[in-house]
């Protein structure tokens, strides 16, 4: 769902997370630095604590803002986590009645923009940046986008997932089993980038047990059985390196769901998944819909992340429903995305799909 225009944006709220895996201080100069240069007001906010980068969006953004002119483009330097926040804060305003990117709120059934995200990676794994950008060095994405050069950059609607347990917002996606244990495992390894996720997932694969579980899309059972991971989304790569969902894209108005059971070892995903291989085993299979349930059925709580967080909930489900064209959002034209991201892969219907 790309927009009619990509108009360059004017005013900027930068939001930093100075404590994300890989924010130096010169990339965040050099961010601020090309955005003055570009545009009209840039403002800056460095986070203080969790929940800091919501915060100073929702701020930025309310119309009795004390903090300057309301800008049109929020530029989150930070991690997928970062990311989720600011997501979070740029959806509710988005959903508000009469906001400026709610639907019909141009009065004449149009879809006006409010701010829109533009991503510069600097944490972990950087999915988020990854599925609109693809490898391009992020100083070339963030001129594109300042330039509002058509060519390079456009202003899309893409799709979010809401989980609907919590009613939280999901970019990148949500995943039970091995990936959301790889997250547990992260916290004792010291590397930083994608190397953290490269280390964490063969641990965690290490003494994983496949649990007793089932996916159904839009009511129909997708797989029921052995499961090592069942991944929702939403972006085609975990951890910016494992590609789960060859097939997804991020404005079809649908959520893609990979699930890897049993009959691959837990100790071949990564592997696998980084040469984008997974989905050509026996035992994955992909579905797509717009409600998608997994379940633990051994009566034990699930466990599972979504957007890298590791969901303290003591359930044995988590339900992802779509919300069509839900973000403004930055990105490479999505042709170069789709080309660069499925080098290798079998298309959703290949050899894995059932
Ligand atoms: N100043 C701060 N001090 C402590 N935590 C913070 C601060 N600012 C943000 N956070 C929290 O830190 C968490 C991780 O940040 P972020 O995702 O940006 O980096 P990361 O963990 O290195 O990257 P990734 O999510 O890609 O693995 C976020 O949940 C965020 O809310």
């Amino acid at each position: 769902m790309p927009t009619a225009a990509s108009p360059a944006p004017r005013r900027a709220l930068v939001v930093v997370n100075p404590t994300a895996g890989t924010a130096r201080p010169d990339l965040v100069e050099q961010v601020l630095r090309l955005c003055r240069e570009r545009l009209e007001a840039v403002s800056v906010h460095r986070t203080t604590h969790r929940g800091s980068a919501g915060e100073a969006v929702r701020s930025a953004l309310s119309a009795s803002s004390a903090a300057g002119p309301v800008p049109d483009l929020v530029v989150a330097v930070g991690g997928d986590g970062t990311v989720h926040e600011v997501v979070r804060a740029l959806s509710v305003q988005d959903a508000a009645p009469g906001a400026p990117g709610a639907a019909g709120a141009t009065g004449g059934g149009g879809r006006r923009q409010g701010a829109a995200l533009a991503i510069v990676p600097a944490g972990t794994g950087n999915s988020g940046y990854r599925m609109l950008w693809a490898e391009r060095p992020w100083r070339q994405s963030l001129q594109a986008v300042l330039a509002g050069d058509a060519g390079a950059a456009r202003l899309r609607r893409i799709d979010l997932g809401q989980l609907a347990e919590t009613g939280e917002p999901v970019l990148l996606g949500a995943c039970s089993g091995l990936i959301a244990q790889g997250l547990i495992a992260a916290r004792t390894i010291s590397a930083a980038g994608r190397e953290k996720y490269a280390r964490a997932l063969p641990e965690a694969a290490a003494g994983f047990t496949p649990y007793p579980g089932r996916v159904t899309v839009d009511g129909r059972v997708l797989h029921e059985g052995a499961t090592v991971l069942a991944n929702v989304g939403g972006g085609r790569h975990r951890g910016g390196q494992y590609l789960l969902l060859p097939g997804s894209e991020l404005d079809d108005g649908l959520l893609d769901v990979c699930v890897v059971g049993a009959e691959v070892a837990p100790a071949e995903v990564a592997p696998l998944a980084r040469q984008g291989l997974l989905h050509t085993r026996r035992g994955v299979v992909h579905g797509r819909g717009r409600r998608i349930v997994v379940e633990r059925l051994d009566g034990r709580a699930l466990l599972f992340e979504h957007d890298g967080e590791l969901q303290h909930l003591n359930w044995p489900r988590m339900t992802v429903e779509v919300l069509p064209g839900a973000l403004a959002i930055w990105g490479a034209p999505k042709e170069v995305v789709t080309r660069v991201d499925t080098q290798g892969a079998v298309p959703l219907g290949g050899v894995a799909a059932s």
